[in-house]
């Protein structure tokens, strides 16, 4: 063992790196899952994450009725006599809520995590906002017109896409196992004496 090995090897575990932390893609992912769970679709929830060159995240959205369209009053079926009983013509998806909750001028050269391949709607809008990457999670309409579609406009306009893999079969919060006594002890810095006003100026 070099010296360097020696020392890390004496280390208490709590003085190391953590080594199980979630990479980047992993983080991403799990974001547009997290924000998927905010869905009222009792089918199928989706959700979006985009991402600036930076690795900062400008953009979330899941799927779900437009404003002032009650969850409780328009239909979450998927199967009707009429098509204005079903939600397809109502609800807005989740790469296009990402889009439009952007906190940025714009997405240009972003990429898009998103648990379920995009629509050709949402390809429509994707290449028009100039993302340039997406990586999904499910295909699982991949024989649809609307999937083949969608990767026919992505190939055209050179916006790649890949299907992410994880690594691990989970990632869990779970809220029990917070050590709650050891974060209140977290020192806490008093606001003024960092010279912030509540307004935000200093
Ligand atoms: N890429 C996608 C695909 C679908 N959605 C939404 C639209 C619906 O709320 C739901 C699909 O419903 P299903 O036919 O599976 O019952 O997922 C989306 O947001 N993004
Ligand atoms: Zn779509």
């Amino acid at each position: 063992m070099n010296g360097a090995t020696d020392d890390l090897a004496k280390m208490d575990l709590s003085e190391r790196k953590r080594t199980d932390y979630l990479d980047w893609n992993e983080y991403f992912m799990a974001t547009a899952f997290l924000a998927a769970r905010r869905s009222k679709d009792p089918n199928t929830q989706v959700g979006a994450c985009i991402v600036n060159e930076e690795r900062k995240i400008v953009g979330v959205g899941y799927n779900g009725f437009p404003l002032g369209c009650s969850d409780d009053e328009f239909p979450w079926g998927k199967a009707s006599d009429d098509p204005l009983g079903t939600k397809y013509l109502y609800v807005c998806h989740a790469e296009m809520n990402a889009i439009l909750n952007k906190n940025s001028s714009d997405v240009k050269n972003c990429t898009m995590y998103v648990a379920l391949f995009p629509c050709n709607e949402c390809a429509k809008i994707i290449i028009q906002s100039k993302i340039k990457e997406v990586i999904y999670m499910s295909d699982k309409h991949a024989h649809k017109s609307t999937t083949i579609a969608a990767k026919k406009m992505l190939d055209a306009a050179g916006i790649k896409y890949w299907q992410f893999v994880p690594r691990k079969s989970k990632i869990v919060i779970d809220f029990s196992e917070i050590d709650w006594d050891n974060l209140n002890q977290l020192p806490v810095t008093p606001v003024k004496s960092r010279g912030i006003h509540q307004n935000g100026t200093s």
